[in-house]
């Protein structure tokens, strides 16, 4: 029998939201982790308004959770990568204190991810010597994550020049498998592509840390039409936890399942937490897990 371990974490972004800091800004870190705890998920990542690591970690322990990772925007197309290997390193030594697995990186040089402007018409595309330049950078800060004990797991977002299976596909193939690994959101591919399984097959030995992200179709189809940027796509509703949109976990978490994935799969579901109830929604991912992925885990095993 294949001794598989997933650890199941659930991010901030339902409570609190880095990209627009006002909103939820009166959930403070103990509400959210005692809500975690509530919902029964092991985890989280580190959110923008989470304290040092002593503090950090005292919380944590009191409540038996522990840390993923956490976001990290590199501009290496854009400012170079002498000084984003600098503040890389400041994020690895910040996640190494607190015991993190994984430091999630994502290109920001032209992204419109936190601009008005619509998502869905408005990608941007590198040139060569910019995709170039990016990979290189990439494995030199995968070295650097590796001296930390971390993992790079690379995230392809809606909005930025890595956003689509064949951007995601070049980004593989071009850079080191030993630094750079791939991290799967299932809400962002299906969202740019539809297909959200296509990846996941390709590049699921690269694949080393997960986000179960789930798309409500028809708000998406509606910010689609009126072309809202990607802010106001995901105030509309777009995004919602698994089980409640339209995305089949149950052949997302088969594929890892069957393919002997060890590591997070962390719920992440940004949406307004003065429409969205976060831990009501925390439950229901939660519910959906138990009720859904749990029966799954069990006849893979059974029939390794
Ligand atoms: O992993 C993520 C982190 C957020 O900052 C981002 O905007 C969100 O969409 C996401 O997938
Ligand atoms: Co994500």
């Amino acid at each position: 029998m294949s001794k598989q371990r997933i650890t199941w974490g659930i991010a901030p972004i339902g409570w609190r939201n880095d990209d627009i800091p006002e909103i939820g800004a009166g959930n403070t870190l103990s509400h959210l982790l005692s809500d975690i705890v509530v919902a029964g998920f092991e985890g989280t990542e580190v959110g923008g308004f989470f304290p040092e690591p002593k503090v950090l970690n005292k919380e944590l322990k009191l409540r038996n959770l522990k840390i993923a990772g956490k976001w990290f925007s590199s501009f290496i197309i854009r400012d170079g990568l002498v000084s984003v290997s600098q503040l890389f390193h400041e994020h690895c030594q910040y996640l190494k204190e607190v015991h993190a697995n994984v430091a999630v990186v994502s290109e920001q040089t032209y992204s419109v991810q936190g601009t008005v402007q619509n998502v869905f018409a408005n990608k941007p595309c590198f040139t060569d010597e910019e995709w170039e330049r990016l990979c290189e950078g990439l494995n030199e800060l995968g070295k650097i994550a590796n001296q930390y004990d971390l993992k790079l797991v690379y995230h392809h977002h809606m909005g930025t020049g890595i956003q689509t299976k064949e951007e995601v596909d070049r980004l593989m193939e071009n850079t080191d498998s030993q630094y750079v690994h791939l991290l799967y959101d299932t809400g962002h591919i299906f969202v740019s592509d539809g297909d959200y399984l296509a990846i996941l097959d390709k590049h699921i030995t690269r694949i080393k840390h997960v986000h179960f992200k789930d798309v409500r179709q028809n708000v998406k189809e509606q910010c689609e039409k009126i072309g809202k940027s990607f802010q106001q796509s995901f105030l509309a509703g777009m995004f919602t936890v698994p089980g409640d949109g339209c995305i089949d976990f149950t052949k997302v978490y088969k594929k890892l399942i069957n393919s002997n994935y060890h590591g997070w799969i962390v719920v992440e579901a940004e949406q307004d937490p003065q429409i969205a109830h976060p831990l009501e929604y925390a439950l229901m991912a939660r519910g959906y897990i138990d009720e859904k992925l749990m029966s799954i885990k069990n006849n893979a095993l059974m029939s390794n």
